[in-house]
């Protein structure tokens, strides 16, 4: 077996060292220092081109022919450049072209996820099996659509990453599954041994069943085919063994979590809710059927809490000032955090860069890591009432 390439600065700086800024011919590209955020991860590389002082337009060529010659790299498994088109607080990422969707793919008969591996079959275990060496699961959930809760599963999961816990994220969102795109995650999903491998971004484990299926299925599953999914997800999953394994749940409180709450052991649940009374009203339907299900409610994440003028950063809060807080204190619940309405959180996942990879020093960025500092001993003692606990055994 061959070992992967190894990329780093001095290969991507080799790559581009012929390039010239288009609008001054006889500048190279590397010496202009409009290069900024570079991140390799592995095989695959994302970087800004900051052109402050040029039109986009004029800029938009250099983009495509860099992203184009880092793509040509050995190894290279994705590349992206984006274009920063402003300076300090006004900052506006300008994002390459999606690969356009397969023109027949609306055409095709959906498969179900066995179908799609069909040459290497999966051979199903019982949930308890194939979680074996996941120490703790904690569920994602929010009870209205919209409010962030893909996003703040997926900015924490990379967080506790960078605190050095390894973490799996099972996108269980069936119908609308955003993880892979939010992660920047393309391809088919390995199966060795018959079991389905996570893919790798960002220092995190992911698994989802947007990686398996044609994004048109996921709007059309109905209830005994969504619990089929999910019992899918949960036996045929190779985690191997991880810190911890978020669940990013679909809004509200449905077939999804019924079937997850009576299939495994989940440790705990954080909440997810912007602060305006309507998705707080549908958040305590989420906490109250957690409860239900005997899941603790670890506490509440404020999302979308305040805008945060990039001019002057004075603070509006356009749906309501702390009202998930006030929620959190009320009900008893420890308030975790909140995350303010930042566009670079929006267009990050849009590209598939997690802000807090994206812009680690940003105020979201900051947020989430504090979130997940808060977990981490939140996580260390749920392990251990879990491992402390008999499985029982699941109804399949
Ligand atoms: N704090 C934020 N600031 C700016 N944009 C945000 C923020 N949080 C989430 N978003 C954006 O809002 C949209 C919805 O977020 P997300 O998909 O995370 O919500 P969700 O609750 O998981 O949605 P769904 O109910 O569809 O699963 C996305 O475009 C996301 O990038």
């Amino acid at each position: 077996m061959t070992s992967p390439v190894s990329i780093n600065q001095q290969t991507i700086h080799q790559a581009l060292s012929d390039f010239t800024l288009p609008w001054s011919p006889n500048t190279r590209l590397l010496d202009a220092n409009i290069i900024e955020n570079m991140i390799i991860e592995g095989q695959k590389i994302h970087l800004t081109l900051n052109i402050a002082k040029v039109p986009e337009d004029a800029a938009e060529p250099l983009r495509a022919k860099v992203e184009h010659r880092l793509q040509q790299i050995e190894g290279i498994v994705q590349a992206r450049v984006f274009l920063n088109t402003g300076e300090g607080n006004n900052k506006r990422l300008v994002f390459p072209p999606r690969q356009a969707a397969s023109a027949n793919a609306a055409q095709q008969k959906p498969a179900t996820p066995h179908q799609a591996h069909k040459h290497a079959p999966i051979k199903p275990t019982g949930p308890i099996e194939a979680l074996q060496d996941v120490k703790c699961i904690i569920a994602v959930a929010s009870g209205k659509g919209g409010v962030g809760k893909s996003s703040t599963a997926i900015n924490l999961a990379v967080s506790l990453a960078n605190q050095g816990l390894k973490v799996g994220l099972m996108d269980a969102d069936v119908y609308g599954p955003s993880v892979p795109h939010m992660l920047g995650l393309e391809g088919q999903v390995e199966v060795i041994n018959h079991k389905l491998i996570p893919m790798t971004a960002w220092g995190i484990s992911a698994m989802s069943i947007g990686m398996l299926v044609p994004p048109e299925q996921a709007l059309i599953w109905r209830g005994p085919m969504v619990m089929g999914a999910i019992k899918q997800l949960l036996s045929d999953v190779k985690w191997g063994e991880l810190d911890i394994l978020l669940v990013d749940t679909p809004p509200g409180t449905g077939d999804v979590q019924l079937t997850l709450t009576q299939s495994i052991q989940i440790d705990g649940a954080i909440i997810v809710s912007t602060p305006q009374d309507v998705a707080l009203l549908d958040a305590r339907r989420g906490i109250a059927m957690f409860q239900k299900a005997k899941t603790p409610i670890l506490g509440i994440v404020e999302n979308m809490a305040y805008f945060s003028c990039p001019c002057c950063n004075e603070k509006t809060y356009i749906f309501g000032e702390n009202g998930a807080k006030k929620e959190a204190n009320n009900l008893g619940f420890p308030f975790l955090g909140e995350i303010p309405l930042i566009p670079a959180i929006r267009s990050g996942a849009d590209v598939g860069v997690p802000i807090v990879a994206q812009d680690p020093d940003s105020i979201a960025a900051k947020a989430y890591q504090e979130i997940s500092e808060l977990m981490v001993p939140v996580i260390k003692r749920l392990t251990v009432q879990r491992a402390n606990k008999k499985p029982e055994a699941t109804p399949e």
